[in-house]
């Protein structure tokens, strides 16, 4: 018998994962959104087999249905639920960045019908919108729940098979828990990479040549700060509690660098960096979670017409296919680095020997 899905928000996540439920013929798909040119782009595009304006006509039809809106607004959603009265069970669940405000709503709710369980795929990326949306998206990476007080096992491995289409690792936690975490790994360093752009702008004013200059250390660590501010908004504030005490922990551990490098202690400044350098080469490799699993090579490249094709048909001649290509560093008339990045251990050591073998001075992170 076909299940009903409905997705609520139909972004660069509502969509992806659209586009992953779609993969199952036994699903009948119905996307809600409050943007029309998202409703009318997927249905355009087959992301969905219906569309709808009616988030409360839409969930009554539904046994599944996910909130994939913006956090402050999936809250918004969840208290509708709580209102609604239906006459059939529901599973419900959402993609929130925050757990705790979330899931503190869905154990509101009363109605024995409704089983919610949160969910947080941990991937994502710097852009916004249906249009950004990819199948591919959640593969290897963490899709963190939280089930609500009175949801079962059942229903959490019910949830599972509807999104196993996205080869994600499950893992359960409580909201604290994850709330926690993720305030560690995504939410703060959010906060850094943009506080670092923002030092570079000021400085700009000074040195106007710096934007020309940053090179690949200053694009790596700041990619994030280009993503879509209304939803790191949103973010920032859901998880105020968690990430203010973050900043006054890193306000004094800045004080502590300032002061080794004050009182020139080059020992302990190589320990600090030995350390995090130790813990940063450890993150799991195999199942790398918000760090997406890829396996990269480095290249290093002449800056003359070609170059970058040359490399590209060498692999694509014994059919690897990169995952993705970026120009880390170019010099004019010097080399540059192409990072090339593979979904498997074994394509990135194929290519790393192939590229040897012609003569490409390479290197590979273990
Ligand atoms: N972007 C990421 O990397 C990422 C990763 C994991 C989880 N998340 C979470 O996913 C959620 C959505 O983020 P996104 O990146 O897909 O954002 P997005 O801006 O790409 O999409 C959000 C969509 O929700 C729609 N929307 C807004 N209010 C709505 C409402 N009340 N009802 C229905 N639709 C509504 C918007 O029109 C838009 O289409 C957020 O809660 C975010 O925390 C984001
Ligand atoms: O890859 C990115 O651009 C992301 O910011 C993805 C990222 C993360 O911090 O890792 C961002 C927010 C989500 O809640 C989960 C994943």
């Amino acid at each position: 018998m076909k299940q009903t899905v409905l997705i609520a928000g139909l972004g660069l996540i509502g969509g992806s994962l659209a586009a992953n439920i779609k993969q199952n013929k036994s699903v009948h798909l119905i996307g809600f959104d409050l943007d029309q040119q998202t409703l009318t782009y997927a249905k355009a595009n087959q992301i969905v087999d219906e569309t709808s304006n009616d988030f409360v006509q839409a969930i009554k039809k539904a046994d599944f249905c996910i909130l994939a809106a913006p956090v402050s607004q999936t809250i918004a959603l969840i208290k509708t639920i709580e209102t609604i009265d239906l006459n059939h069970s529901l599973i419900v669940s959402d993609v929130s960045s925050v757990k705790g405000n979330v899931m503190e709503e869905a154990d509101k709710i009363v109605s024995e019908q409704i089983s919610f369980i949160g969910g947080h795929p941990m991937a994502g990326s710097h852009k916004k919108g249906i249009e950004a949306a990819k199948a591919h998206l959640f593969e290897n990476a963490f899709y963190i729940l939280t089930p609500s007080k009175r949801a079962s096992e059942a229903d959490t491995e019910k949830l599972k098979a509807l999104l196993s289409a996205t080869k994600s690792t499950f893992i359960v936690l409580n909201a604290k828990e994850h709330d926690e975490m993720t305030s560690v790994i995504s939410h703060f360093p959010h906060l850094i990479a943009s506080a670092l752009v923002q030092q570079a702008k000021s400085w700009e004013k000074k040195h106007p040549r710096i934007p020309g200059l940053a090179a690949g250390g200053f694009r790596d660590i700041t990619r994030i700060a280009s993503s879509n501010p209304g939803m790191w908004q949103d973010i920032f504030f859901q998880n105020k509690d968690i990430l203010i005490p973050l900043i006054t922990d890193w306000i004094t551990e800045m004080d502590t660098l300032k002061t080794l490098l004050e009182t020139n202690d080059k020992i302990s400044i190589y320990h600090y960096l030995e350390q995090a350098r130790e813990f940063r080469d450890g993150l799991d490799r195999e199942k790398r979670g918000a760090i997406p699993a890829f396996y990269d090579v480095f290249v290093d490249i002449f800056d003359q017409p070609g170059a970058i094709k040359q490399v590209i048909s060498l692999l694509a001649d014994h059919a690897i296919s990169i995952k993705n290509i970026e120009i880390l560093e170019i010099r004019e008339d010097i080399t540059g680095v192409l990072r090339l990045s593979f979904v498997t251990r074994a394509d990135q050591l194929k290519s790393q020997q192939l590229l040897s073998n012609s003569g490409y001075e390479t290197t590979i992170e273990d």
